[in-house]
């Protein structure tokens, strides 16, 4: 007597439809390259691109709010930024407070909480004046998290936790048995955020510039020559379909 082998009932299996909103990067990171090289292109003065750059911020922050991404880390200031001539730095300084004085009420209205991350406290007190408004009227907002590098190297945040990571073991706050990555990761500026799941960085420079370095471990990385003020909806939609298709898995594992 031959063995009965189970048989499946004859269901129609479902096929997950892919739908346009399958694999969406929950976290997409951008350092926004090319903006020096567009002015000069141009025969304009370098914060001309700077200008035309913030303008392409509030475009893209649109369309990661429409295409569903929940953050969004934009590289604005490195701590490499203070060695520019000053009158570049100060005007780069003023864009969050020309930004937020144009645009912060969209933001409210698109349900966008904004937050930074960086070494905050030696900006100007104007910058974090306006920062501050900003952070508290969005404070509650639930849709896409816009968060600002600001001051940031990925190099001083790494040496700040692990002086803070000490100064906790030698306080008994923590023990050395309980470190491991993800206290580490509490130590770190993006403490609570998942890790970037898609780095875009435009003007064809392919490196990271001292941006997230402990954070992009496994990130998928998209690079374009497309310089940042020229850089556009489509050519998000472009990085995020080419995310969508590397993370497609046709049903296998
Ligand atoms: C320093 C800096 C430079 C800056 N650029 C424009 C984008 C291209 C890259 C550098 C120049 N942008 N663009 C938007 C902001 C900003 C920052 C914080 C905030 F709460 C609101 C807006 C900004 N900040």
């Amino acid at each position: 007597m031959p063995m009965k082998l189970p048989f499946f009932k004859n269901k129609k299996t479902k096929v997950k439809e892919e739908t346009e909103l399958d694999n969406i990067p929950e976290h997409v990171a951008i350092i926004m390259d090319g903006n020096g090289r567009w002015a000069k292109k141009r025969g304009f003065p370098r914060i001309a691109g700077h200008k035309e750059g913030m303008e392409v911020v509030k475009k893209i922050v649109n369309t990661a709010v429409n295409c569903h991404v929940k953050v969004l880390t934009l590289y604005a200031f490195s701590t490499e930024n203070w060695s520019r001539p000053k009158s570049e730095v100060d005007y780069l300084l003023g864009l969050p407070k020309e930004f937020l004085h144009i645009y912060l009420p969209e933001m409210i209205e698109n349900n966008v909480k904004i937050d930074t991350i960086g070494n905050f406290d030696v900006l100007p007190n104007h910058t974090k004046k306006a920062i501050r408004y900003a952070k508290e009227q969005t404070k509650d907002n639930d849709g896409l998290l816009l968060n600002f590098a600001l001051n940031y190297g990925s190099r001083f945040e790494i040496v700040q936790a692990i002086r803070q990571i000490i100064t906790d073991i030698d306080s008994s706050k923590l023990t050395l048995d309980k470190l491991d990555e993800h206290i580490f990761s509490e130590y770190l500026y993006t403490t609570g955020l998942s890790d970037p799941d898609l780095l875009i960085r435009t003007s064809g420079e392919q490196r990271l510039s001292n941006f997230l370095l402990w954070q992009l471990a496994y990130t998928e990385f998209w690079f374009t020559d497309v310089l940042w003020p020229d850089f556009s909806d489509e050519k998000f939609k472009e990085a995020l379909h080419d995310y969508q298709r590397r993370k497609r898995r046709y049903g296998g594992i």
